[in-house]
Parts: C-alpha cells; sequence; structure tokens
C-alpha cells in the first residue's frame, strides 16, 4: 500500500519558550482583555467606588478654603468642620471596600488564569512538553500567574481612577490659578517624560528576573528528579552552583528593576516637591502682588498635594503593566505550545474483543534534525495472543508503542488499530481501549490504591483484588500495615523495581484495555518476580492482545509470533523456533541478549 505522505508536526515550544521580548504589543493588551473580561462589572465598580471615594477626598481643599474663608469673617466653623470629616471617613470607607473587591478579584483571576493553564498543560502535545523544561512549565503556573494579581486589576483600575483623579484635580486647579496651574503642569510634564523612557527597562528586567525563574525551577526539577543520583555521583556542590547561578540571575535581573522603579518614584517625588516650591515662591508673589488671595494659595497647594497620590497611582499602575506584561507574554506562550485535541470524552468504544493493530510502511523520526527511527515498518498483528518485539537497543521498538498510543504522528505510511488509521480515532476513545506499562514503570506519589486505579477511577474492589491477584501484588498488600492505603513515595520510592512493575501492569490491566502495550524492563527481575510478570501477561493475552518490547528469554519464548526489529525495519516475522533457524540477528540475539535471563 502506497505511503501516505503527512506533514512531521513541529514542536514548537521550545522556539516559543525562549527569552521573551521587551514591549508591550497589542497581544498583550488583548491577553489582558481575556483576563479581565469575566471580571469587569466587579472591577468596574470597584474602580467607580475608588473614583468616588478619591473624588470625596477632592472637596476636602475646597472644604478648607471654605474653612479659611469662614475664619475671616468670623462666622460658625461647625458646618465646614463637619463637611470635612465626612469627607474624610467616607473617602476612607469608600476605598477601603473597593480595595477589598479588587484584591478579591485578583485572585479570581489568578485562579482561572492557574486552571486555564493546567488544563492546556496536561493537553499539550508529548514533542511540545519533551522541547520544554518542566520545571520552567511549572514556574509558569506558579510564579508568572502570581504576578497578574496586580496588572489585572489594580493596576488597570488604579490607572484610569487616578488618570481621572488627576484631570479633575487639574481642573480644579485651573479654577484656583491658571498661572500657577502652568508652573504645575511644566514640571510634571518631566516626570511623564521620564517615565516613558524608564518603563520599557523594567519590562525587560522583569522579563529576565521570571525567565530565570524558570531556570530556578527547572534545575530544582533535574535535581529532585535524579536526587539519588545527585547523591550517589557526588554532584551536590555542582547542582548547587547550577541552581545559584540562576538564582543570581533573578536577583541581578530584580535589582535591575528595581532600580529604574526607584528612579521613576524619586523623579515623580521629586517633581512634586519641585513644583510646590515653585507653587509656593510664585503663588507668594501673586499673593503679596494681590493677583489671588491667600485662600486660593492654600487650596492650590492642597490641590498639588492631591495629585501626589494620582501621579503615583498613575506610575504604578504602568509600572505593573511592564511586570504583568512579562507574566502575561511567558504565558502566552504555553497557550501557543501544540495540544491535542480532545473531541471526546474518552469512551470505550461498544465492544471488549481484542484489538488489532498494524503499521504500513510507517516512516517516522523524532525531529526533523533527526535521523529515522523508524524507515518503513510494516507488519499485521491479529486479534488476541501475545507478540513479543525484538531486536537491538535503539531499533525503534519503543517508538512502535509511541506511535499506537498517538505521542506521535508518523511522517509516513499509517499506523492501524482494528483496521482504522489511529489518526481518525478520537485521542482519547483510542486511548481508553489500550493498557500502556512503560518501560521504567512509572509509578506516583500516593497511595497504592491511586496507584492501582489511575487509569480507571471508580474501579470496584473486586475488580482491584482480582487484578492483585494475577499481579502477585496481594502478598504484598497483606504485609503492608496500611494495605492498599500505603504511601509509595516520589515516584513510588518506596517499592522494589519488581513490584513497581507489577503495580503499573496491574494499573494497565484495571482499564481492561483490548490492546496491553507492555515494555519490559531491561532491568533482572528476581525469579519469583520474573515468573509472576510471566503468567499475568500470559493470562492478559488469552482475553486481549498483547504486545511485549521483550528483553527476556522466557518472554518471546512463549510469544505467539514474534517481531524482529532492526534499523527501523521489521527483519522476520516468526515464532522463536523458526526465527532461530531462519534469522541470523534473532538467533544471535537468543544466544546473547536473552540468554542472561533463562
Ligand atoms: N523522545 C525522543 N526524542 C528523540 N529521540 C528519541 C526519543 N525517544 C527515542 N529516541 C531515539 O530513537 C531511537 C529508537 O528508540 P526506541 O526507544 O524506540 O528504541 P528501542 O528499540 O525501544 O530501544 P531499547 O531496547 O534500548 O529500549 C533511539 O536511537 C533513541 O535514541
Amino acid at each position: 500500500m502506497a505511503a501516505v505522505e503527512q506533514e512531521i508536526p513541529q514542536p514548537r515550544g521550545r522556539a516559543r519558550l525562549g527569552l521573551p521580548k521587551g514591549e508591550i504589543t497589542s497581544a498583550t493588551w488583548r491577553a489582558l482583555w481575556g483576563y479581565i473580561r469575566p471580571h469587569r462589572t466587579v472591577i468596574i465598580v470597584s474602580g467607580l467606588l475608588g473614583l468616588v471615594g478619591s473624588l470625596a477626598g477632592l472637596v476636602q481643599p475646597l472644604a478648607a478654603k471654605w474653612l479659611v474663608d469662614d475664619l475671616g469673617t468670623g462666622a460658625s466653623l461647625t458646618g465646614s468642620l463637619l463637611l470635612l470629616s465626612g469627607m474624610v471617613v467616607a473617602g476612607a470607607v469608600i476605598g477601603a471596600i473597593s480595595n477589598y473587591v479588587l484584591e478579591r478579584t485578583a485572585e479570581s483571576v489568578i485562579l482561572s488564569a492557574r486552571r486555564r493553564l493546567v488544563g492546556r498543560l496536561l493537553r499539550l502535545r508529548v514533542p511540545a512538553v519533551e522541547s520544554a523544561e518542566p520545571g520552567d512549565l511549572m514556574s509558569r503556573v506558579t510564579s508568572d500567574t502570581t504576578l497578574l494579581r496586580q496588572v489585572s486589576t489594580q493596576a488597570v483600575v488604579s490607572g484610569i481612577t487616578s488618570a481621572i483623579t488627576l484631570v479633575a484635580t487639574v481642573i480644579m486647579m485651573s479654577f484656583m490659578d491658571v498661572v500657577l496651574l502652568g508652573v504645575t503642569v511644566g514640571v510634571l510634564g518631566l516626570v511623564g517624560v521620564v517615565v516613558s523612557l524608564v518603563m520599557p527597562h523594567i519590562a525587560r528586567a522583569t522579563k529576565e528576573s521570571q525567565a530565570a525563574v524558570g531556570k530556578i525551577g527547572a534545575a530544582l526539577e533535574r535535581m529532585l528528579g535524579a536526587f539519588r543520583t545527585v547523591k550517589a555521583s557526588g554532584a551536590e556542590d555542582r547542582e548547587e552552583e547550577r541552581i545559584e547561578g540562576a538564582a543570581k540571575v533573578a536577583w541581578t535581573a530584580g535589582i535591575r528593576a528595581a532600580k529604574w522603579q526607584s528612579l521613576v518614584g524619586v523623579t515623580a517625588g521629586l517633581a512634586v516637591q519641585i513644583s510646590f516650591l515653585a507653587v509656593l515662591g510664585i503663588g507668594g508673589a501673586r499673593v503679596a502682588s494681590g493677583s489671588m488671595s491667600i485662600a486660593s494659595l492654600i487650596a492650590f497647594l492642597l490641590y498639588l498635594f492631591y495629585l501626589i497620590p494620582s501621579i503615583a497611582g498613575i506610575v504604578r499602575a504602568v509600572s505593573q503593566l511592564q511586570v504583568g506584561a512579562a507574566a502575561i507574554s511567558r504565558i502566552s506562550e504555553v497557550d501557543a505550545m501544540e495540544v491535542e485535541e480532545f473531541a471526546s470524552a474518552g469512551a470505550r468504544t461498544a465492544t471488549d474483543e481484542p484489538g488489532r493493530v498494524a503499521f504500513e510502511q510507517v516512516r517516522f523520526r523524532y525531529r526533523p534534525d533527526l535521523p529515522d527511527v523508524h524507515r518503513s515498518v510494516t507488519f499485521d498483528i491479529p486479534a488476541g495472543g501475545m507478540t513479543a518485539f525484538v531486536g537491538p537497543s535503539g531499533a525503534g521498538k519503543t517508538t512502535v508503542f509511541s506511535l499506537i498510543e498517538r505521542f506521535y504522528e508518523p511522517s509516513a505510511g499509517r499506523v492501524l488499530l482494528d483496521g482504522r488509521p489511529v489518526a481518525d480515532w478520537p485521542v482519547r476513545d483510542l486511548r481508553a481501549a489500550i493498557g500502556y506499562v512503560e518501560q521504567d514503570a512509572p509509578v506516583l506519589s500516593g497511595t497504592l490504591r491511586d496507584n492501582l486505579t489511575f487509569g480507571a477511577p471508580g474501579v470496584g474492589e473486586d475488580a482491584i483484588a482480582e487484578v492483585l491477584r494475577r499481579t502477585r501484588l496481594d502478598g504484598l498488600i497483606e504485609r503492608l500495615p496500611d494495605g492498599l492505603e500505603t504511601v509509595v513515595g516520589h515516584r513510588g520510592s518506596k517499592l522494589s523495581g519488581g513490584e513497581r512493575q507489577r503495580v503499573a501492569v496491574a494499573r494497565a490491566l484495571l482499564r481492561k484495555p483490548r490492546l496491553l502495550l507492555l515494555d519490559e524492563a531491561t532491568s533482572q527481575l528476581d525469579a519469583v518476580n520474573e515468573a509472576a510478570l510471566r503468567d499475568t501477561v500470559a493470562d492478559a493475552a488469552k482475553t486481549t492482545t498483547v504486545l511485549v518490547v521483550a528483553h527476556r528469554l522466557s518472554t518471546v519464548t512463549m510469544a505467539d509470533r514474534i517481531v524482529v526489529m532492526d534499523a527501523g525495519e521489521v527483519r522476520a516475522v516468526g515464532t522463536h523456533a523458526e526465527l532461530v533457524a531462519k534469522d541470523p540477528l534473532y538467533a544471535e540475539l537468543a544466544a546473547t541478549q536473552f540468554l542472561a535471563s533463562v
């Protein structure tokens, strides 16, 4: 049959997970709007509350002016004092409520960002994850999302309310004295120039700092993932240096961001002080010349002080936006990574019949820059029974399983389950039909029960007991004081290698697979474990199709058929006896590689 040429999906991860660029683009605004949109009503209401609080404060200088005017005329101060106090209290209460609502909303923004990211990470395609660092991906969920807190609510609201308050204050000032207003605006204009020059530096430093935090995560994951190897290799000091190196980069970038932020803060503060002095000097002269009243000067000065929080609010908002933009772009990079289509809920097909598997001239390589692992693989495996895949290390045996599970797509040819190309199966339905035991038999942290029911949640106690018996794990469970509730440690470190394998097999069997893929461990098992596993597999082969990447003679001799792979091709198919007689490579493998485990 003719090979079907297909594009190899490119792993887009690494290319996209580099150091992000510095600018705030329209994509940043779009992403920011995406985070804010579900909470827009709450944000607008609390923003309005904040605005009311700020504007209530604006009346204070006016009340102060009336108070001073009243002092001059000898009228009663009670009314003005009451108004002033009322304004202060109302402004403070409204401000506090608005602040609480905003903080609460910000936490909700972080939660929904984390939810979305986690959902996305779990659905990424295998090549996309392989081209990224797990620790860096983790830091995007934990650390970068935290940076959304301010930008998503505080920055937006305080930026807008501060800008409105600033405009209102300036209008009020213009009623007091236009000349003094001109002086003030002139000085403050300088702040705007400095701030706009400095902001991109803050964005860049923050991005570097976050990227370094990602590197710390990656380095930690590497170290903790191979903790015993690190210790056994005496590599503690070197690993420490590595992690410290990333921490120092984060520190340097953080310091740089802090430097620029301080510069902005100082500039804003200085500008206000200078305008104050200028207004005091020029205003004093104008009062002396009779061009304005002392009450207007006092009110103007109060408005000037009122400008401080507005300016600080705008400066803070812009700088938070820079910080948030760094986080948004790192999070958006995960959004850009390739995910699997999950159209179906993972339903089992109606049948429980053993599956049929076929490869038709399959060609595959892991990355475009790597050589073909499968050059032209063709085989046909009928339903039921046990088929062993053998061949030298690196022949592409495990890759056969990865292609059946659709972790990768072949560049040419077809992989079929039940005569239907796996590419046409909804991914979840396809995987629901398969039980897969990887070579290193991963066991997850948690209890034995968690691990057993991982692929079949809700499975009954009887089914668990039955599978435990079949995998000879019943004895182990009885010996353990906590039985099925025993915590197995990180990656099952509290279990022996053989036990881990049997737990992985039991987990796969509990899914009642129509196709069981078993990548046999290359490590030697003791006689009891090996016999237990062999019996389990032989037993499973009665009701399901079992494919085993075999490393043991005991496995191949009981196989119904053996597929011999070499250099990305199938070179022979037959039984043990047939292949020993007709295939020199198999005869050699049988005589050398497998003999050790007889
Ligand atoms: N994720 C991957 N990315 C890039 N190359 C890979 C990847 N997985 C495997 N390879 C390469 O593909 C080739 C075939 O690997 P595969 O695991 O299928 O071999 P195998 O026949 O199962 O070997 P073994 O008997 O040692 O387990 C090897 O050269 C391996 O280095």
